[in-house]
């Protein structure tokens, strides 16, 4: 049975909220069999060492200070979580418990390791409790009784036996992270982060599939995102690059965490727990991804010359210091980067060996493909001389280079450095849906497009999508020649093969290009955000679906700092959801907006002058692919409601669809049935509308198709499109068949406002709307 191990850090059980939310996880994402390692509560272990210290230190006050602190944090979760029924036992538990760890200080016999090790049994027992409560089978396992240690080195057969025994059957095994016993039974710990390590020792002797890290951050980032929020959140790392990062002292992966997962198959994901549907960054082994570029930065280091370094001898110093320790050597000598606070340790240990060369330093390191190093180190250095950075340091070794500084690197100069030497490398995937009138012309304009943002973009168009079948590859699919292509390699598909095959693309940034009419497509959207793309519509599904699944969605985009372009949604090509947001953006406030949205309706009403029918009219805009796919959409008025609502909601209004008055322009009961049936009926419409189009004659006025928005005073907003009888000569009863005019009134357009017209509908213009929208997001990720 493939088994997964699932991993929760203390962040991600700070709280009674977060103990649900990790256990609706489980619920959601955890089989029969699975296991999970947990790390102490939020900030258990650092409330422990502080107990620890005040033992140490003899300061009783201090120390029953400390202790009630834990007691009440214990007794919050536990009251939080259950009934007074339900946290009986446990309660009874933790009582005795805390009062044995009294009773040992009092005694003068407390062991660190022991009193650590509560926080991690406190966890493992809480979340399986709770699992239990909401019926799934779940047992904790204290995992003391799994992994042996003896002078230092774990004892792996004996281990995975363990394992094997214990941990079999259906339940959901609830593993303490972070301790283990020697042959004596004494506890001891893993070290820093050793929870991580524990689940991957774990995956190790279980032969599990895959190990997932579920931490407080969405994977791996290019850099620190709290600091530069344009850092790239990688899809794929490889294990080499993990693994050098993490001895540079990357926070997110720990050196000891990938060393069991070594000459195995075993998949190891970082997630996040506060966004279980986000796709975070798979470890893959070495060539199942390409190489990429980062830059972590560092604090207080002291950097140490050794003579006659052992082997094995830096393992063994970290273990002391209980932190990774960065080793390299320059000049035939051996150097190792300490954390300033640890120096002392470390030159005790070696004796006289160690001589501190540089002293409280920070800096950065850059990682990068090894072809590239070499340049990016240069531009790196030139950088910091320009910020006036003082370099005490540098070190290169063809995968990454360490510039050690006087200075902290600060957010400033770490963004300046990830737009120069990271944001160089920009790969954008373009997955593009909706090979119809539209978007065949997109892929045609693609030729001479892609040609030049590949200028200074590494753009490839990954996947070319219809309906049911989809031509998709990873490495580009050649443009000029993709209709061959497409015969000889397009697949059918379902929604999950799509969404999986972008869960591989091992791209910086993807994008999904929707130029299809289809309502099961945008219900895509969130799952396409949740594997990290941008979104370009030139569908109007999504932008126009209920307000609270809109609302999620705009929010799951900021959440990721992802883009979403529309604009060709309304008005075609024409430039109007930029001009709102410029209008605001410069403080204006937007009161009315009016005109015609529809470029079919607008050639409609414009071209008839009573000569043809209207339904052959209808089919001629059809054929000119201004319409939707089923003019009806064009014809009952919904379409243009549609756009409607689209620029109320680019206005921050909160609507819905039928917040919006909708008048047809044909006969309801046209509206029903196939596209046949409706021919058969077509002489109705002509019927209706020509009986419209006389009354308009008779007042001497023009029958147009028209919408409005308004916002008065007190912001309420009322909104309408319908049939409209406008003044003869007027600039909508003048419009060019086929353009849309948008007539915005607004603080500072009030008496004469600002006009946008121009063609409203049509697939070259359209087209060239969406390369606009994408150009707009090369522009933005650069
Ligand atoms: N025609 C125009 O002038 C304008 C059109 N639009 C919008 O552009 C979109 C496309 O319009 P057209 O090209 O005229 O429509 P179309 O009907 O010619 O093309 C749509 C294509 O999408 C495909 N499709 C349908 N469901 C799909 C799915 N689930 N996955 C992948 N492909 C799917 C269809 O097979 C079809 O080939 C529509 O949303 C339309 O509202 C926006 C502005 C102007
Ligand atoms: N059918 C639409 C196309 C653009 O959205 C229109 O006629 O305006």
């Amino acid at each position: 049975m493939t088994k997964v191990v699932h991993k929760f850090g203390g962040s991600s059980l700070s709280s009674a909220a977060r103990y649900q939310a990790v256990a609706n996880i489980i619920l959601g994402q955890c089989q029969r069999g699975d296991c999970v390692v947990v790390s102490a509560a939020g900030k258990t272990t650092n409330t422990l060492v502080k107990l620890w210290q005040s033992y140490l230190q003899k300061d009783d006050n201090a120390f029953n200070d400390i202790l009630l602190q834990v007691e009440n944090h214990q007794n919050q979760l536990l009251t939080e979580l259950f009934t007074s029924q339900q946290a009986n036992t446990l309660l009874e538990k933790l009582k005795d418990e805390l009062q044995s760890i009294a009773k040992a200080a009092a005694d003068l016999n407390l062991h660190e390791a022991s009193l650590l090790a509560h926080g991690e049994v406190w966890s493992a027992r809480l979340l399986a409790h709770l699992l239990s409560t909401l019926n799934v089978s779940a047992l904790d396992v204290d995992a003391r009784s799994l992994f042996t240690q003896h002078q230092g080195q774990l004892l792996h057969a004996q281990n995975k036996q363990a394992c094997i025994e214990q941990l079999s059957g259906e339940k959901i095994h609830i593993v303490t992270g972070f301790i283990a016993s020697d042959c004596d039974g004494n506890t001891i710990t893993l070290g820093r982060n050793g929870s991580d390590y524990s689940a991957t020792l774990l995956a190790n002797y279980i032969d599990a599939q895959a190990v997932s890290i579920w931490t407080d951050t969405h994977g791996v980032f290019s850099t620190d995102p709290r600091k530069v929020s344009s850092a790239i959140k990688y899809p794929k790392v490889c294990r080499a690059q993990a693994n050098l990062l993490a001895r540079l002292g990357n926070p997110v992966l720990h050196a000891k965490t990938l060393s069991p997962l070594k000459d195995t198959n075993i998949k190891l994901q970082v997630r996040s727990s506060y966004d279980p549907e986000a796709v975070g960054t798979e470890i893959v082994k070495q060539g199942y991804s390409k190489d990429k570029r980062f830059i972590t930065t560092f604090e207080e280091l002291d950097l140490i010359r050794v003579e006659g370094l052992a082997t094995g001898e830096v393992r063994t110093l970290s273990q002391l210091i209980q932190h990774s320790i960065h080793h390299f050597s320059k000049g035939g000598e051996d150097y190792l980067l300490v954390p300033s606070n640890d120096t002392h340790a470390v030159a005790s240990h070696l004796q006289g060996r160690g001589n501190i060369v540089e002293s409280h330093l920070r800096g950065l390191a850059i990682v990068a493909p090894s072809h590239e190093t070499h340049q990016l180190t240069q531009q790196v250095a030139a950088v910091l001389e320009q910020q006036d950075v003082v370099v005490r340091f540098t070190h290169s070794d063809g995968r990454y280079a360490l510039f050690l500084t006087d200075q902290s690197i600060d957010s400033d100069v770490l963004a300046i450095l990830h737009d120069k030497v990271v944001n160089k490398g920009r790969e954008l995937a373009v997955i593009i849906a909706g090979l119809g009138n539209v978007g065949e012309v997109f892929v045609d304009q693609c030729q001479k497009q892609v040609e030049k943002l590949q200028a200074n973009f590494d753009l490839k168009i990954v996947a070319l999508v219809r309906s049911k079948e989809m031509l998709f590859c990873p490495s580009g699919i050649n443009i000029q020649n993709w209709q061959q292509q497409w015969r000889s390699e397009a697949q059918s598909y379902q929604q999950s093969d799509l969404l999986e095959r972008i869960g591989e693309l091992d791209y910086e940034h993807k994008v999904v290009i929707d130029i299809t009419a289809s309502d099961a497509f945008s219900d895509m959207y969130p799952s396409f955000v949740a594997h990290d793309c941008h979104l370009i519509s030139a569908n109007k599904y999504a932008g126009t679906a209920a307000q609270a699944w809109y609302g999620k969605l705009l929010e799951q985009l900021q959440e990721r700092n992802l883009h979403w372009r529309y604009n060709t949604s309304v008005g075609a090509g024409l430039p109007i959801n930029f001009a709102l947001a410029d209008l605001q953006n410069s403080g204006d406030a937007v009161t009315r907006i009016e005109g015609v949205f529809s470029g079919t309706l607008s050639w409609l009403c414009s071209s008839f002058d009573g000569t043809k029918p209207f339904s052959d009219l209808v089919l001629e805009a059809q054929g000119m692919g201004y319409t939707e796919p089923d003019p009806r959409e064009d014809l009952s008025g919904r379409d243009m409601q549609r756009k409607l609502l689209i620029l109320a909601r680019d206005l921050g209004l909160e609507l819905d669809v039928e917040d919006i008055a909708l008048e047809p322009l044909m006969p309801e009961h046209l509206a029903t049935g196939d596209w046949d049936s409706f021919l058969a009926k077509r002489q109705d419409l002509d019927t209706f509308y020509q009986s419209r189009y006389e009354q308009s004659q008779s007042e001497g006025k023009a029958l147009r198709y028209t919408g409005a928005l308004d916002i008065d005073e007190q912001g309420q907003v009322s909104a309408k499109v319908g049939i409209a009888y406008v003044e003869a000569g007027s600039a909508i009863a003048n419009l060019t068949p086929g353009d849309n005019i948008f007539v915005i009134t607004s603080q500072w357009y009030e008496s004469n406002p600002l006009v946008i017209q121009g063609p409203g509908a049509g697939k070259e213009v359209t087209a060239a709307g969406i390369h606009s929208d994408l150009y707009w997001l090369t522009q933005k990720l650069k």
